[in-house]
């Protein structure tokens, strides 16, 4: 079941680095030592897409630092691993992370390993600076008319905004094991999607072709979690 009962068997779930939280941009503090971050995806390697019953996931390659993350909170390059997503049945429900309060239609998570200190992902989620996963909010358009383009494959580069300012907190995974294993960088600025890119997650069915009822694939976001005293840092 949800995340109300995951606490009985991942008792962490009540821990002091639980993700997503609600970030209130002016109680977060700038740090002018906080870096920009780069992100170098272009020789990223796509595997596979998978539904794995509770999200959509695209898995990369990940033998070498061909696709990391760099830069901003990060004392390592972070290699990405997955990505993968989290939205609401309809409206403007659907972001793991909240601003003010407020939620988008959804959110993307690129979920990357610290392999300078681990040898493996599994090894890495475990580790309090094992992990980094950027997250970026997507904010429906209603388009005026209905011609809008549609999107092939994710290649993670086209689906940035254009301004990579971020805030950055500790946290951890949000969805079991909840791991408190989380470097969180999360974007400022949303991408726009349309209702028709975002119906097509609504399509993807939780249950498997087996199963006789159909239950449909939505909601699958985590409500925020208490902040316990952590400090949620802002890049410029
Ligand atoms: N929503 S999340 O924190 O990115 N969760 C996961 N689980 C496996 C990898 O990322
Ligand atoms: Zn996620």
């Amino acid at each position: 079941a949800g995340p109300p009962v995951w606490h009985k068997n991942y008792p962490v779930a009540q821990g002091n680095r639980q993700s997503p939280i609600d970030i209130i941009p002016h109680q977060t503090s700038h740090d002018p030592g906080l870096g920009p971050i780069t992100l170098n995806y272009d020789q990223c390697t796509s595997i596979n897409i998978t539904n794995n019953g509770h999200s959509v996931v695209v898995e990369f390659e990940d033998p070498d630092d061909r696709s990391v993350i760099l830069g901003g909170p990060l004392d390592n390059p972070y290699r990405l691993k997955q990505f993968h997503f989290h939205w609401g049945g309809k409206g403007c429900h659907g972001s793991e992370h909240t601003v003010s309060g407020n939620s988008y239609a959804s959110e993307l998570h690129l979920v990357h390993w610290n392999a300078v200190k681990y040898k493996t992902f599994g090894e890495a989620a475990t580790a309090p600076d094992g992990l980094a996963v950027l997250g970026i909010f997507l904010e429906l358009l209603f388009p005026l008319q209905g011609s809008v383009t549609d999107f092939k494959a994710f290649n993670p580069k086209c689906l940035l905004p254009s301004s990579l300012h971020y805030w950055t907190y500790l946290g951890s995974l949000t969805t079991p094991p909840l791991h408190e294993s989380v470097i969180w960088i999360v974007l400022k600025e949303p991408i726009i999607v349309s209702e028709k890119q975002l119906g097509k997650f609504r399509m993807l069915l939780f249950t498997g072709e087996e199963e006789d009822e159909r239950i449909r694939m939505e909601n699958n976001f985590r409500p925020p979690q208490p902040l316990k005293g952590r400090k949620v840092r802002s890049s410029n």
